[in-house]
């Protein structure tokens, strides 16, 4: 059995008092999800020890959007792995599509990232996704082979236990134009053979596969049922405690 994972990443959004105020929307009817889906939720650096400490108690788990390769040192600004289990989080989200096009990360620092984050026993949501050009020239399993291949099948077999994928296309993300469960479910299916052949049948079946891009109550389900579907990645509509929990009670 897979896990299902419904996540919610909040980007750069939500001071500590916003925040605070989710999180309670959240911590009140987190009980009614469903027992096997894990509710993650991914605040900015600064809310994770809040986020962390509110949450001990509840099956919500504080997820961190970003991490650097580097253990610690002279990098202004940036935040390392054991700091980030320092403060409670084990989880950390890389590749995301923001940080490949805004804060240019490439699929090579990617790789220093995923290694840097097994090597502390981190768990890794690992982003790719293909652009809309790519899609309209059908180049769009190329292109994602390609992010996973030089990104993270670099990785031991025995990592893949700590591997959680997100297949977000460019396209969908924030721009309320969902990829169909049609083409969520054929990339899906298309990522476990990649997986398969560099790797074996197993892991394929194992690794847990999100779908990120436009996911709101309205079409989750949809979403959700597609067998090769593991759950979603959610940015807008998991900032609002009702729309996310629906979403995850979509299952
Ligand atoms: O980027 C996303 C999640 O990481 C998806 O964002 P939206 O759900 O706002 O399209």
């Amino acid at each position: 059995m897979r896990e299902k994972i419904v996540a919610g990443n909040w980007k750069m959004n939500c001071d500590l008092a916003e925040m605070e105020e989710l999180l309670g929307g959240l911590k009140n009817k987190a009980e009614s999800i469903p027992s096997d889906v894990k509710l993650m939720v991914a605040p900015s650096f600064t809310n994770l020890y809040p986020a962390f400490q509110s949450t001990k108690e509840t099956p919500i788990t504080v997820v961190a959007q970003n991490m650097h390769q580097n253990e610690n040192g002279a990098f202004t600004g940036e935040v390392s792995p054991s700091m980030l289990k320092s403060v409670g989080v084990e989880t950390v989200i890389l590749g995301h599509s923001e940080r490949r096009s805004i804060f240019h990360e490439s699929d090579e620092l990617l790789a220093e990232k995923v290694n840097t984050a097994l090597k502390h026993d981190m768990k890794v949501i690992f982003c790719f996704g293909e652009e809309l050009k790519d899609r309209k020239a059908d180049k769009h399993f190329e292109v994602v082979k390609e992010q996973l291949q030089n990104g993270l099948f670099h990785i031991e077999a025995s990592a893949w236990k700590n591997i959680v994928l997100a297949y977000e296309p460019v396209w969908a993300i924030g721009t309320g134009e969902t990829a169909s469960p049609e083409q969520a479910q054929e990339m899906h299916a298309e990522i476990r053979k990649m997986i398969a052949e560099a790797f074996n049948q197993e892991i394929a079946d194992q690794v847990a596969i999100l779908y990120g891009g436009s996911v709101k109550p309205a079409n989750a389900k949809e979403i959700f049922a597609k067998p090769d579907v593991d759950g979603g990645l959610i940015g807008g509509a998991s900032l609002k405690a009702d729309d996310f929990l629906a979403i995850a009670n979509s299952y």
